[in-house]
C-alpha cells in the first residue's frame, strides 16, 4: 500500500492536472477527510514538536514558502533554531513583506487616531485597559518589526544581498532603525506615575513613514489606483480634521469649557442640544400625529404657537447623545469647518485661539489647494484614455470632412474606432509600453501573449523554439474591418501597378507651398518628387523669367532626378526650377520610400524608367548607349555604387565603435570581477572560523 505522503502527493497532483471542477472538488474533500480524522495526525504532532521549527513556520505560513530564503536551504532539517533565524533573509518585493507592512500600517494608524482621542476624559475612563492592552500589542508588532528590518534584503552594486550580518549593519546604520528604537522606547512607564497623560506614547508616531510606504507600495500593486487615491485622501483629510478636533478640545479644556455659552469660541453644550423627536410617525398616522392646520393660516403660525406647543408636548422625546459623542463630533465639525476655510464659528478672543484659528486657516488653504489638484489630478487621468481617444476620432472627422472623404468610408472609419474602443484595444497604448518595457521583460510578455497562437500555426510546428520566440518578439496586432481584404491574389509577387501606387499612397504626406515659392531648382540634388493635389506651378528657367511649361493638379514632377535613370547626361541633379504660382497643396514622396516601394515591383520599376527616358530623351537630355546592358546592377537598383560605398563604410565604423565599446567593458568588467573576488577572499580571511563552524553546523564537509 502507498504511504500516507504519496496517497497525498497523488491527490495533490490529480488536482492540480484535472480540469474537471467537480473532480478536484471531490479530491479536495478526500484530503481534508483524512486531515480531520488524524491521518496525519502523528506526522503533524512530530512536526509542531520540533520547537526549532516553529519560528520558521510562523513566517512559512504567513509569507508562503517561495516568499523566504535561508541559505543553504537543503540543510534546513538540520539547522538550529537560532541559526535558521540568523539566515533568513526577507525579499522587500515579496507578499510577505507587504502584508507585514500593512500590519505595522495598521499599527502606526492606530496610534496615530488613538492617541489624541484621550484628551477626551470619558474616552479614557471607559476605555482606558482595553487602550492598554492594544498598545501592548502595537508594541509587539513594532518591536518584532525590528526584527524584519534587520532581515531585509538590499542590493549592492547591482547584486542582492542576503548575508546576515551584512543585512544587520545596513539596517542599524539607517535612519529608519533610529527612527524604530525611538518610537519603541518604553515611555508608557510615565503613565505609572500620570496614567493621563497619554501624550507620552506621541514617539510611536516616529514610525509613520510605515504608512507611507505601504501605501507607495499599495499605488503599485493595486488594480484601481483611482480609487485608492480616492481613499487614500479621504484617510488622510479625516486624520487631519481629527488631529485639529482634538486640540480645539484640548483649548477648550484649557479655558474651561465647561460654563461656556453659545456664543464662546470654546466648545460648549449648548451650542449642541439633543434633538427632539415626534414619538409617533407623523407620515403613516397623519391624522392623529400631524396638527391639524385646516382652517387656519400657516403663515401666521405665531399666533397659535401655543396650541402648537400643546399639542406636541406628549406626543415628543429627546434623543440622547454621550457627552463624548457630543464632544467629538462638534469638535470635529468645528475643526473640518475651519480647515475648509467655511468658519461661521464664533470668533476667538484669546490671543491662543487666534493663533490657533491662523495656523488652521493657513493649513486649510494647503490642504484645499492639494486636494483640489488631488482630484483635478485624478479625474484627468481617469478620463486620460478617452480624451486622447475622442481628440483622435474627432480630428480624423474633420479631416475626413475637409479632404471630402465619401460617406460610406466614412462610416467605416468611425466604426473602427467604435470597434478598437468598445474592445480595448484602443484604451492602451501597445507601442509605448513595448518602447518603456526592457526588451527582456518585453520578450517575456509576448511570449505570453503570442505563443498559444503562433504554436498552432502548421507551419511553425516543428520549428525549434528559438525561432517561435523570435517570431514572437516581431509580431503585432492589426485590426481589419468587415469586408476588408487582408490580401488579394495576385499580390504576392509585388508586380501589379496598383499594388505599387497603394505603396506609393501609404508613403505619401502632404506639404503646401505659398504663392511665388520654389519647390525645387535646377541643379539641386533630387531628394523627393511631387504629386499636384492642388494648385497650379511652373517649369521655369534658373532666373525664373522662362516659363517652359505649367503643372497643374494630378502632374507629377521632381522624378527624373531621383529615378537613378541610367544616362541622365544630369545624374541626380534636378533638370529645371519649379514654382508655385498660387498656394499649392504637393504630396511629396521621398527618393528612399519611392525605391522602398518599387524594388518589390521590378515590371512597374522599368516601366517608370522608361517613361522617365521618354522624357529626357525628348529634352535632349538622355545620353544614348549600346553598352546600357553593362550598366551597374546597383545602379539599377536605385542606389548609386559611391553611395553603398559609402553606405559600407559607415557600417564599418559603427561595427568598430560597438567593438571597442564592448571590448573595453569587457576589460572593466574583468578588473570588478578581480576587484570583488579579492574582497571575498578578505573578508573569508577574517572571518575563516565563523564560516567554517557555520558550514560544520549545517554538516557540510569543508
Ligand atoms: N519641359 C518640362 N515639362 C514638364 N516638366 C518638366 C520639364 N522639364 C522638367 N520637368 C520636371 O521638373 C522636374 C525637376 O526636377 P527633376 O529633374 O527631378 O524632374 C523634373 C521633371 O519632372
Amino acid at each position: 500500500m502507498a504511504s500516507d505522503r504519496e496517497q497525498d502527493a497523488e491527490i495533490a497532483l490529480a488536482m492540480a492536472t484535472s480540469t474537471n471542477k467537480f473532480a478536484r472538488l471531490v479530491r479536495m474533500m478526500m484530503l481534508i477527510k483524512r486531515w480531520t480524522t488524524g491521518q496525519n495526525q502523528q506526522e503533524t504532532e512530530e512536526r509542531l514538536d520540533d520547537r526549532n521549527m516553529l519560528m520558521f513556520k510562523f513566517f512559512e505560513t504567513v509569507a508562503g514558502t517561495k516568499n523566504l530564503s535561508i541559505i543553504g536551504n537543503h540543510q534546513e532539517e538540520s539547522m538550529s533554531w537560532f541559526n535558521k533565524i540568523w539566515h533568513l533573509s526577507i525579499n522587500e518585493t515579496n507578499n510577505f513583506y507587504y502584508r507585514w507592512s500593512a500590519i505595522v500600517m495598521l499599527s502606526c494608524i492606530y496610534n496615530l487616531v488613538l492617541i489624541p482621542v484621550m484628551i477626551f476624559a470619558e474616552f479614557r475612563q471607559s476605555y482606558y485597559k482595553p487602550w492598554l492592552v492594544a498598545n501592548a500589542i502595537t508594541d509587539v508588532v513594532n518591536l518584532f518589526d525590528i526584527l524584519i528590518q534587520s532581515k531585509r534584503e538590499f542590493m549592492e552594486d547591482g547584486v542582492c544581498i542576503t548575508e546576515p550580518k551584512a543585512m544587520l549593519v545596513k539596517y542599524f546604520k539607517s535612519r529608519d532603525f533610529i527612527l524604530d528604537l525611538l518610537s519603541v522606547t518604553p515611555s508608557d512607564l510615565v503613565m505609572l506615575i500620570f496614567p493621563n497623560l497619554a501624550f507620552v506614547r506621541l514617539n510611536r508616531l516616529l514610525k509613520i513613514h510605515r504608512i507611507f510606504d505601504f501605501m507607495e507600495r499599495t499605488e503599485i500593486r493595486t488594480n484601481f489606483p483611482h480609487l485608492f487615491r480616492l481613499l487614500r485622501l479621504i484617510v488622510v483629510c479625516f486624520v487631519i480634521f481629527h488631529w485639529n478636533a482634538c486640540v480645539y478640545f484640548l483649548l477648550s479644556i484649557l479655558y474651561g469649557y465647561q460654563d461656556s455659552e453659545m456664543e464662546d469660541w470654546v466648545f460648549s453644550y449648548e451650542k449642541i442640544l439633543d434633538p427632539l423627536l415626534p414619538k409617533c410617525n407623523n407620515r403613516l398616522y397623519a391624522g392623529t400625529c400631524l396638527f391639524d392646520e385646516d382652517g387656519l393660516d400657516a403663515h401666521e403660525r405665531h399666533t397659535y404657537v401655543d396650541e402648537l406647543l400643546d399639542f406636541w408636548e406628549p406626543k415628543k422625546y429627546v434623543r440622547e447623545f454621550s457627552n463624548l459623542t457630543k464632544k467629538y463630533s462638534l469638535s470635529f465639525y468645528w475643526s473640518s469647518l475651519t480647515l475648509v476655510n467655511l468658519g461661521e464659528q464664533p470668533s476667538p478672543t484669546q490671543l491662543s485661539q487666534m493663533l490657533f484659528e491662523i495656523v488652521d486657516t493657513l493649513l486649510g488653504l494647503v490642504i484645499f489647494a492639494i486636494i483640489v489638484g488631488d482630484i483635478g489630478n485624478m479625474v484627468t487621468s481617469m478620463n486620460l484614455a478617452r480624451s486622447t481617444f475622442e481628440e483622435k476620432k474627432d480630428g480624423c472627422k474633420r479631416y475626413m470632412r475637409f479632404r471630402k472623404v465619401n460617406q460610406v468610408l466614412e462610416r467605416k472609419v468611425v466604426e473602427w474606432f467604435e470597434y478598437t474602443w468598445t474592445r480595448g484595444q484602443a484604451k492602451v497604448d501597445e507601442s509605448k509600453i513595448v518602447e518603456y518595457l526592457p526588451s527582456r521583460l518585453h520578450g517575456q510578455m509576448s511570449v505570453q501573449i503570442h505563443m498559444d497562437t503562433i504554436r498552432k500555426v502548421r507551419l511553425f510546428q516543428d520549428c525549434e523554439a528559438g525561432l517561435l520566440y523570435e517570431l514572437v518578439l516581431r509580431l503585432h496586432l492589426q485590426i481589419f474591418s468587415p469586408g476588408d481584404y487582408i490580401c488579394r491574389k495576385g499580390d504576392v509577387g509585388k508586380d501589379c501597378e496598383a499594388g505599387l501606387l497603394y505603396e506609393l499612397v501609404l508613403r505619401l504626406h502632404l506639404q503646401i507651398f505659398s504663392p511665388g515659392d520654389y519647390i525645387c531648382r535646377k541643379g539641386d540634388v533630387g531628394k523627393e518628387m511631387y504629386i499636384i493635389k492642388r494648385g497650379c506651378l511652373e517649369v521655369v528657367s534658373p532666373d525664373g523669367l522662362k516659363v517652359f511649361a505649367t503643372l497643374n493638379e494630378g502632374a507629377v514632377f521632381g522624378e527624373l532626378s531621383i529615378l537613378n535613370i541610367p544616362g541622365n547626361k544630369n545624374g541626380n541633379r534636378r533638370t529645371a526650377s519649379i514654382r508655385a504660382v498660387g498656394y499649392s497643396d504637393l504630396y511629396v514622396l521621398t527618393k528612399d520610400d519611392l525605391w522602398d516601394a518599387i524594388r518589390e515591383f521590378p515590371d512597374a520599376k522599368k516601366s517608370l524608367i522608361d517613361k522617365g527616358k521618354e522624357i529626357l530623351r525628348k529634352d535632349n537630355l538622355l545620353k544614348e548607349s549600346d553598352d546600357e546592358a553593362e550598366l551597374s546592377d546597383m545602379e539599377i537598383e536605385g542606389i548609386p555604387i559611391e553611395e553603398r560605398l559609402s553606405k559600407i563604410r559607415k557600417n564599418l565604423y559603427k561595427l568598430e565603435e560597438t567593438i571597442n565599446k564592448y571590448a573595453s567593458s569587457f576589460h572593466g568588467g574583468n578588473a570588478e570581477m578581480k576587484r570583488r573576488i579579492t574582497q571575498l577572499e578578505q573578508r573569508y580571511k577574517t572571518r575563516k572560523h565563523s564560516i567554517q563552524g557555520l558550514y560544520s553546523n549545517m554538516n557540510i564537509d569543508f
